[in-house]
């Protein structure tokens, strides 16, 4: 039971409210913290003094009495309700000032298309008063009174469709409990954030008094919402989101990150599953369309888990690109109690500290990587001692508000513990987890299978000590009978230590790995010694022997067109094949027609091609089935063979599609997919600015008209933009462009392609400009988004279009952002207009920008892996040179040092 914040009103009466925001006021305690139950968890609130401000004092701990006395503040600890939501439920915000709640609910209103609402100022629309003005005036009774009828009304008005951002000062007694009621049905987070940036935004305060602030009002937050995020500071991080070819950082990119990674964090946890297993729901997901993102990785074949220890985490050097290389998921592996480095905490196990260390770490790797994350508590603690059972589930739970993919739970607890968790594990998956020395023979664990399966674990974790090579043939047994049971789980089984690393390689779901640069460090001994679980394989390691095993085969790749001989595309994937251990190898094939398609083809080794100009429409001819989106755009620019068909003689697609990558054999059809309009959709991500955030009367501009064209516009269209122009020298060209898109739109409603176009008030319009001297039809805003979508270099006898934007047409006072999609040439007439323009926000990025991107959706559909962006990012710039073979090192060392940004 809560009693924090005891006697707090006496020192209250004793100030005035005048100029009170720098005042400090002890908060005292009736009972010492000796006195507490030591297992007492920081949910249930600290008892210690501290200093803290007045304001936010007022506002957590006032009494709704008028009579001074001691009051315990916080409600009580409610009992969890399941984390599940009406896919409309307005979503609430809360936190103490200065952690961004108001910034990532604009930023989410626009995205999501919901209204916000401001509990402060629906109090000051109200009553005509600020909270404190009215305060003053009426006293704090009344005051009371009144913000719980407007917190009251304001979650009842809005019950559905909104984005209710909530300060400090509406959570008094009453409040808290509005929001704990209101948590059953809705999802409530914490937004927080590190004391430091709370204190150069709110310039109040030491710094020291802030985090006692922190330190007390948390667990009353805690105790009021049902999910946590934690809001990474991106002022250090500006310069890795800024557009490789800009030269000045526009303030508003140091958002983006905030920005990407918050709504990953809303598709996350109001997302519903669907048949792949993977999630979706009403708020976007901002990768839909990238290939493996549409599977769910338990549902893939050799995947593999880098196990990642919290404390790893914790330094802020630490290079989660670098840990997650050729991963398909991120293990945070928490120790539970650290009983070294916080000797006090062994009981009160989630400190403040504790809770810090564990939300930040997750949101920097959310931040950083595109791949689920695995939330794993160790079962036992570091002595290998029996594990100390509440501070485990005090971990867990914790976890769960931080809306992890993945996180286990360990199969020796009590089933009503177990049940516990599973109520309330929301939109994570949960993976029931073992560790045992017994033999794979016993049936101990078919017993434990079945029990996990029955309580409703979504997937089985099983290892043990291996002491024998032995060892490893009887887990195959095992995975056997298994695979025999009806109604399976996914699940993942090996041996661990050394004598355990091959039955581990040969695992197909999510085996653990270990980074190579932990593996190598000093501690690695240690830590096996420690931890038993820990792997002993690297990601590479396990990659080489997939291959060496002839489990896969090597494959070749290519890419087709006619005058490709500039491509970077085999550079690109070359290096990304050989930094993930893979014997691939992706070659140039410059031909004028597509007949040499079929010799390609009938090499059993053939792994899929990348298409290029012109073949991008004709190819379609030569497939057996295309993606849908390659349908939708018609065109295609990666082709992936086929070899083995459905039952009844139909061509397999997604996670079917994938089970059959790096394995030679007679090819029976093959597949198309454009990956173009992936990574044109990223980089008018990476350009925009929430000034241009695309809204109904958004406009886009494209020029050109033939296959980049057509991806452009379906770009476009899945980013929601509803006004579209096209520009293009030949207008019979365009007019096939509109007339093709103005069909897929007024069907796309049926087929749900483009819910961000269809779902709401009337359908996309398309209008061509015939000339350069074309006025800006009038009716339509300025564009903010402008693809160029022609060559930037000569082509046959034509030459190079130097091409710029009419000055007319670029008025938009918010700037814009401008991409040239080739990159033959890069210092094009147009990039010099826009970069002339940056004074007036107008972000251009290049081919250089866009050709890793699309790169990586062809990597995952040649591979079937996660691609290496980083790596294939560095290589394209690094094997660019222009038309006389030169190369730009100053360029490319600009654009390489600001490369640590991951793009979903
Ligand atoms: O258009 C392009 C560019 C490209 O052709 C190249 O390597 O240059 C590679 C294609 O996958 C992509 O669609």
């Amino acid at each position: 039971m809560a009693t924090a914040a005891v006697g707090t009103k006496r020192s209250f009466s004793a100030m005035s409210d005048e100029g009170t925001s720098r005042n400090n006021v002890w908060v005292g305690s009736n009972t010492s913290p000796s006195s507490q139950d030591p297992r007492t968890s920081a949910f249930d609130g600290r008892l210690q003094r501290r200093k803290i401000g007045l304001d936010e004092i007022y506002a957590l701990t006032s009494s709704n009495r008028s009579t001074p006395r001691t009051t315990p503040t916080p409600t009580p600890t409610p009992r969890e309700a399941p984390r599940s939501f009406d896919l409309n439920a307005s979503i609430v915000l809360i936190g103490i000032r200065g952690t961004g709640k108001s910034t990532l609910a604009v930023m989410a209103s626009v995205a999501c298309q919901r209204r916000v609402v401001d509990v402060d100022a629906s109090f000051q629309e109200a009553t005509g008063l600020s909270t404190a003005a009215y305060r003053k005036q009426f006293g704090a009774t009344n005051h009371n009174r009144r913000q719980e009828e407007v917190l009251r009304t304001v979650l009842l008005n809005h019950d559905k469709g909104s984005i209710i951002v909530c300060n400090g000062s509406s959570l008094e007694r009453s409040g808290q409990a509005l929001l704990q009621e209101y948590s059953r049905t809705h999802p409530v987070i914490h937004i927080v954030r590190d004391s430091r940036s709370i204190h150069e935004y709110l310039k109040v305060w030491e710094e020291s008094k802030l985090q006692d602030l922190l330190a007390f009002s948390g667990p009353i937050f805690r105790r009021c919402s049902n999910y946590e995020f934690y809001n990474i500071s991106e002022t250090q991080a500006a310069h890795s989101v800024i557009p490789a070819n800009q030269t000045s950082v526009p303030p508003f990119l140091t958002l983006k990150r905030a920005e990407r990674t918050f709504l990953r964090f809303l598709a996350l946890i109001t997302a519903q599953g669907n048949s792949q297993g993977s999630i979706q729901g009403n708020i976007p997901l901002l990768e839909p369309g990238c290939p493996l993102s549409d599977v769910a990785t338990e549902l893939r074949k050799y995947t593999l888990a880098v196990q990642i220890p919290l404390s790893t985490l914790s330094s802020e050097e630490t290079d989660i690109e670098e840990l997650e290389f050729g991963s398909d998921a991120f293990e945070i592996v928490v120790e539970h109690y650290d009983t070294f480095s916080e000797p006090d905490s062994y009981f009160q196990s989630l400190t403040a500290k504790r809770v810090e260390q564990i939300s930040r770490s997750i949101a920097r790797v959310r931040r950083s990587t595109v791949i689920p994350i695995i939330y794993h508590v160790l079962p036992v603690d570091s002595q290998g001692q029996n594990p100390n059972r509440s501070s485990y589930l005090e971990h867990l739970r914790y976890g769960l508000r931080l809306a992890p993919e993945y996180a286990t739970i360990d199969l020796s607890l009590d089933e009503e513990s177990i049940l516990e968790i599973l109520s309330v594990k929301g939109t994570t998956k949960i993976i029931g987890h073992l560790h045992a020395p017994i033999n794979w023979h016993d049936t101990f664990w078919l017993e434990k299978y079945e029990k996990a399966k029955n309580l409703g674990c979504d997937l089985v974790r099983f290892t043990r000590p291996a002491n024998f090579m032995d060892d490893n043939a009887a887990i195959q047994s095992f995975r056997n009978k298994i695979s025999q049971q009806p109604g399976t789980i996914p699940l993942i089984c090996f041996n661990t230590g050394r004598a355990g690393r091959r039955s581990a390689c040969f695992n197909q779901v999510l085996t653990s790995v270990i980074p190579e640069m932990l593996r190598e460090s000093a501690e690695f001994v240690n830590r096996t010694e420690k931890y038993p679980e820990t792997s002993w394989i690297t990601a590479r390691e396990c990659t080489h022997a997939s291959y060496a095993s002839f489990t896969f085969d090597p494959m070749q790749f290519y890419i087709i067109g006619a005058s490709i001989g500039y491509s970077l595309s085999p550079a690109m994937h070359n290096a990304a094949y050989k930094a993930c251990g893979m014997p691939h190898n992706f070659q140039t094939l410059q031909t004028p027609t597509l007949n040499s398609l079929r010799s390609l083809v009938s090499n059993p080794h053939f792994g899929g091609t990348a298409v290029s100009l012109p073949f991008k429409i004709e190819v379609i001819s030569l497939t057996h089935s295309l993606s849908r989106h390659a349908r939708a755009i018609g065109a295609v620019n990666t082709l992936i063979p086929v070899r083995h068909l459905n039952e009844d003689g139909s061509i397999p697609d997604g996670l079917d599609l994938f089970h059959e990558r790096n394995q030679a054999g007679h090819v029976q059809a093959l597949y198309g997919e454009n990956t173009d309009w992936i990574g044109i959709r990223a980089c008018i991500r990476r350009g925009l600015s929430p000034a241009n955030a695309v809204r109904p009367n958004s406009c886009g501009l494209i020029i050109g008209s033939g296959g980049m064209a057509r991806a452009a516009v379906y770009a476009m269209l899945q980013l929601g933009v509803k006004n579209i122009v096209i520009f293009n020298r030949t207008h019979a060209n365009a007019e096939k462009l509109v007339a093709h898109f103005s069909r897929l739109v007024s069907t796309s409603s049926s087929s749900g392609l483009l819910p961000s176009v269809t779902s709401q008030g009337p359908l996309p319009t398309f209008r061509i400009l015939r000339t350069r001297d074309d006025p800006w039809p009038s009716e339509l805003r300025y564009p903010t988004i402008i693809l160029s979508c022609i060559p930037t270099h000569p082509v046959g006898d034509s030459p190079a279009p130097k091409f710029t934007l009419p000055t007319q047409w670029m008025n938009s006072p918010t700037g814009g952002v401008v991409i040239e999609l080739a990159y033959r040439t890069l210092n094009t007439p147009l990039m010099r207009q826009v970069r002339d323009e940056a004074h007036r926000s107008w972000i251009c990025l290049d081919g250089l920008d866009l050709l890793p991107e699309q790169g990586f959706a062809q990597f995952e559909m040649f591979t079937g892996k996660r691609a290496p962006r980083r790596i294939m990012r560095e290589e394209v710039l690094r094997s660019w040179t222009d038309e006389q073979g030169q190369s730009d090192p100053r360029m490319v060392q600009t654009r390489l040092e600001r490369i640590d940004d991951q793009e979903p």
